[in-house]
């Protein structure tokens, strides 16, 4: 397969190294000093990119109809736009905040555990995400993947790094030098406290992810999520 690495940083170096184990070509490579995107070599696009920019990114893709995944956080006020695009384009996108197996199955875990800790009141929920001091966004597109989930099963009804209402739930959004990824869960009640924690030890499993949903939509139509990749929810 031939691909497109849009954003070529941490997560674009990566994802070049496995694509290359798993055979694939690496076509074309862009970074914040490229003005135009040629995608003509390209049969999938990886957005791995800034914020602000992955937006432009992805629109550039599904016009010039190359199936394209983004991982990508922090420019989720635009996803609904690119969803409408995609189909009026009879288009090909993917966005997950996460792709590696291991937070996936975390975020299944999470969802089972909202749904029984969802009438204990006594029980107040809190999320905890830790990224290195490069990260722009806060909180993380995982964390904020969890807290909607959270949203969708109980009786909160929005998420917030202030101090929560009794409705909200607080997310911790620390910055500590080299840290890939870690996300935690807890409930806490007067007696007692559940949690549950995925930690990234490095970026191999996010890159992984990203490759094997590139490879599943190279021949799909349509608007898709990890789940449709992983056969799990
Ligand atoms: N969904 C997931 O599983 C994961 C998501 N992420 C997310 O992926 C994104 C990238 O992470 P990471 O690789 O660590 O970040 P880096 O800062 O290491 O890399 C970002 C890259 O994007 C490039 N860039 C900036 N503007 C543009 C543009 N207009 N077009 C193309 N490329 C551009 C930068 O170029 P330059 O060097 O010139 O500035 C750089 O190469 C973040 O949003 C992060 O949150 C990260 C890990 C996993
Ligand atoms: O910026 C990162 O590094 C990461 N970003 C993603 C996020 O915001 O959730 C995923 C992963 O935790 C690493």
């Amino acid at each position: 397969m031939n691909i497109a690495l849009l954003g070529y940083g941490k997560m674009g170096k990566t994802i070049e190294k496995i694509a290359q184990e798993r055979n694939h070509t690496v076509v074309l490579k862009t970074t914040s000093s490229d003005d135009t995107i040629d995608l003509t070599k390209a049969d999938v696009a990886i957005d791995f990119s800034i914020p602000s920019a992955a937006y432009v990114n992805i629109k550039t893709c599904i016009e010039q109809n190359t199936p394209v995944i983004s991982g990508t956080t922090g420019w989720l006020h635009n996803y609904e736009d690119i969803v409408k695009l995609c189909n009026a384009k009879n288009g090909t996108f993917l966005y997950a905040s996460n792709f590696s197996l291991g937070v996936n199955i975390f975020f299944e875990l999470n969802k089972k555990l909202s749904q029984l800790m969802a009438k204990r009141s006594d029980y107040k929920v809190s999320l905890e995400e830790i990224h290195h001091t490069q990260k722009l966004d806060a909180p993380s597109g995982t964390a904020i993947t969890i807290a909607n989930t959270i949203i969708g099963q109980t009786d909160y009804n929005n998420w917030t790094l202030k101090k929560p209402a009794l409705s909200e739930i607080k997310i911790n959004a620390k910055r500590i030098e080299n840290v890939p990824g870690t996300h935690s869960v807890t409930y806490d009640s007067k007696i007692d406290s559940i949690e549950i924690k995925h930690t990234a030890h490095n970026r191999k499993g996010f890159a992984l992810g990203a490759i094997v949903a590139a490879e599943w939509i190279a021949t799909k139509k349509g608007v898709f999520t990890m789940n449709d990749v992983l056969n799990i929810g």
